[in-house]
C-alpha cells in the first residue's frame, strides 16, 4: 500500500492526531486483545505443586490441579487457548520415547481434564519427542543421526493419542520433513477431521530456547544441537519454503518461532500466504523481558508493546508466557 505523502508543514502537522488518548486510540492501526493469546504452560506430576523455573522468573511448572485453576482464571480474563508442555519424570525418558503416545501420559490427562472442566478453552498440544527422549532431541537418534521417517511414524502415534484425549489444535514442533502430511492423513482417516494443525513451520535453530529446555528438563540431556532439522537463522527464503510446504500438506495455521528477532519473517509470511499466522514469543525472549522488569531495568509496559509488535508485523496471535499477565493488563 502506498504511503500518502503529507501536505507540507504547517498544513500537515502529524502531531494533531497524537494530542490526546482518545485521538490516538481512534487512529490506532493495531491492537492486542486477550483473545489473540495462546498461553504455553509447563505441567508436571503431583498435587498443589508450583515449581519455579530459575531462568523464567514468574513461570512455574504446575501440577494438573493448579494448572486447571490458573487456566480457568486466564480464560475468565479472556485468554482463549492454552498450550501444554510436559516435564516428564526422568524414568519415563527413554530411547524409544514410548511415553509420548501413552494415552495416559501427563499431557493426555491434562487435555482430558481441561476439556471436561473448561470446554470453551482451546487446548493446543506439542508434537515432538524431546520431553520423552533420553537425549533431548525431537526425533529418534541412531549413530548420532536424527532419523526422519521413523520419527514421523512416532509423531503420528503421538498426534492420534492427543486427538483421542480431545485436543483442539495439534502443534508439531519437531521440524521433521513430511510430518504435517502424515499427521493430517492419519487424523482424517481416524475420524478427527475437526482437529486443527498449527504447524511450527518457520522454526529456527535458536539459542533463545535455552530457558524452555530448562523448564522441560531437556537442557542437561541434549546431546549436540538441533541444526540438522531446525532452520538456519540466516535463511528467510528457506523459512518461506517451509511455510509453503506445511500449508500444502494440510496445516490450518502456521507459526514463526522465535518471535521478536524474526518479525521480518512474520511480515513476509502474512504478505506471501495470507493465512492465520502466529508467532511464538519464546522462553529466551520472555527471560530477557521478565528478567529486566524484575530488576527494574525495564518498565512493565514492554510486555504489551512486545505483543503489539507481533500484531503490527502481521500476526493474528501470539504464544506467550505473559498471556495471563497481559490479559490482566489489558482489562485496566
Ligand atoms: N519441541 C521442542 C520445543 N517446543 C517448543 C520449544 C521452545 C519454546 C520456548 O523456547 O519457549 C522447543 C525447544 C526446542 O526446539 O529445543
Amino acid at each position: 500500500m502506498p504511503v500518502h505523502t503529507p501536505a507540507p508543514y504547517p498544513a500537515a502537522r502529524l502531531r494533531r492526531l497524537r494530542r490526546t488518548g482518545a485521538l490516538r486510540d481512534l487512529v490506532a492501526e493495531n491492537a492486542v486483545t486477550a483473545a489473540d493469546l495462546i498461553w504455553p504452560v509447563f505441567i508436571r506430576e503431583g498435587e498443589g505443586v508450583e515449581e519455579p523455573i530459575a531462568s523464567m522468573p514468574g513461570v512455574n511448572r504446575l501440577s494438573l490441579d493448579v494448572m486447571l485453576k490458573k487456566a480457568a482464571a486466564a480464560h475468565a480474563d479472556g485468554v482463549g487457548a492454552i498450550c501444554l508442555f510436559p516435564y516428564t519424570a526422568p524414568e519415563l525418558r527413554t530411547e524409544d520415547c514410548a511415553e509420548a503416545w501413552n494415552p495416559e501420559n501427563l499431557t493426555n490427562r491434562a487435555i482430558r481434564l481441561l476439556k471436561a472442566e473448561l470446554p470453551e478453552m482451546a487446548v493446543m498440544t506439542d508434537i515432538a519427542l524431546d520431553p520423552y527422549n533420553i537425549n533431548g532431541h525431537d526425533g529418534f537418534v541412531v549413530d548420532g543421526q536424527i532419523l526422519n521417517d521413523e520419527t514421523v511414524e512416532a509423531l503420528v502415534k503421538m498426534a492420534l493419542a492427543q486427538c483421542e484425549a480431545g485436543a483442539d489444535i495439534l502443534g508439531p514442533s519437531d521440524m521433521m520433513d513430511g510430518r504435517i502430511g502424515a499427521i493430517r492423513a492419519a487424523t482424517e482417516a481416524a475420524g478427527f477431521q475437526q482437529v486443527a494443525i498449527l504447524s511450527y513451520a518457520a522454526k529456527f535453530a535458536s539459542a533463545f530456547y535455552g530457558p524452555f529446555r530448562d523448564a522441560v528438563g531437556a537442557s542437561g540431556r541434549l546431546v549436540g544441537d538441533k541444526k540438522t532439522y531446525q532452520v538456519n537463522p540466516a535463511n528467510r527464503l528457506e523459512a518461506l519454503r517451509c511455510v509453503a510446504r506445511d500449508l500444502d500438506e494440510g496445516a490450518d495455521m502456521v507459526m514463526v518461532k522465535p518471535g521478536m528477532p524474526y518479525l521480518d519473517i512474520c511480515r513476509s509470511v502474512k504478505d506471501e500466504f495470507g493465512v492465520p499466522t502466529f508467532a511464538y514469543q519464546v522462553s529466551g525472549e520472555y527471560a530477557m523481558l521478565a528478567g529486566a522488569m524484575e530488576r527494574g531495568w525495564l518498565g512493565e509496559a514492554v510486555m504489551l508493546e512486545s505483543l503489539l509488535a507481533f500484531k503490527r508485523a502481521g500476526c493474528d496471535g501470539v504464544l506467550t508466557y505473559f498471556a495471563p499477565a497481559a490479559a490482566k493488563a489489558l482489562k485496566v
